[in-house]
């Protein structure tokens, strides 16, 4: 029997197997911008060859480019990606990437953590400031100093709705390591699947 801490704990214990219980779950994905989730989520679905679902790719697919969105409003940007995480959460067995802003949302994170198993993708911020392809963040183009005061406020939603941990401070593939311990040891990640 799997313990799993944090949001939504139960539905392990409550499936009829663990292989059962693992390969419905969606793996997710939360972080600051410029942490990694998207590129990580693309090594992890090669390890796994599971689906990547990213939710900024999603909504610049269907809605259009994110910087346009938020020249609208935040809150506009905000409602569509509740929708698109909504859409997204509905499926089994996907990995998910989402947007640095998804944990502001609590619904977002309901939604995500109803049969997802969340990792919290941590990144230094020395690396995120050297990192960072500000281009594409409405929230840090004005200021880059803005990326510390968005760590201060999310670090601890990061930490309260996610499951695991990945410290994402050396290599990609160490990163992708982390990522197929924890799922081999809490949940019988077996030949990847
Ligand atoms: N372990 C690592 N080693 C080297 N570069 C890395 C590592 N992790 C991430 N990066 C780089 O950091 C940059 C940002 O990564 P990525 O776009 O995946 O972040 P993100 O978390 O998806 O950001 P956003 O929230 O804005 O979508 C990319 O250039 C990526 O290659
Ligand atoms: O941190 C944020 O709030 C954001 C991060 C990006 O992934 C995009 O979802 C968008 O630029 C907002
Ligand atoms: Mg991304």
């Amino acid at each position: 029997m799997v313990h799993v801490n944090g949001p939504n704990k139960n539905s392990f214990t409550a499936m009829a197997s663990l292989k059962q219980a693992f390969q419905s779950h969606n793996i997710v994905l939360i972080g600051m911008p410029g942490s990694g989730k998207t590129t990580l989520a693309k090594l992890l679905s090669e390890h796994m060859t599971r689906q990547v679902v990213d939710t900024d790719v999603v909504i610049t697919q269907n809605y259009g480019d994110i910087p346009s969105l938020f020249t609208v409003s935040e809150d506009h940007f905000r409602k569509i990606e509740t929708e698109v995480i909504r859409k997204a959460s509905l499926a089994h067995g996907t990995i998910i990437a989402t947007g640095g802003g998804a944990v502001t949302r609590p619904e977002n994170m309901d939604y995500l953590a109803r049969r997802g198993i969340v990792f919290f993708i941590d990144r230094p911020i020395e690396l995120l400031y050297q990192e960072v392809e500000i281009k594409d963040r409405p929230l840090l183009t004005d200021n880059r100093d803005h990326i510390l005061e968005l760590y201060n406020q999310r670090l601890p939603l990061y930490r309260q709705f996610s499951h695991h941990t990945i410290n994402n401070c050396g290599t990609k593939k160490e990163a992708v390591d982390q990522f197929v311990a924890i799922l081999k040891e809490k949940y019988g990640l077996q030949n990847n699947q």
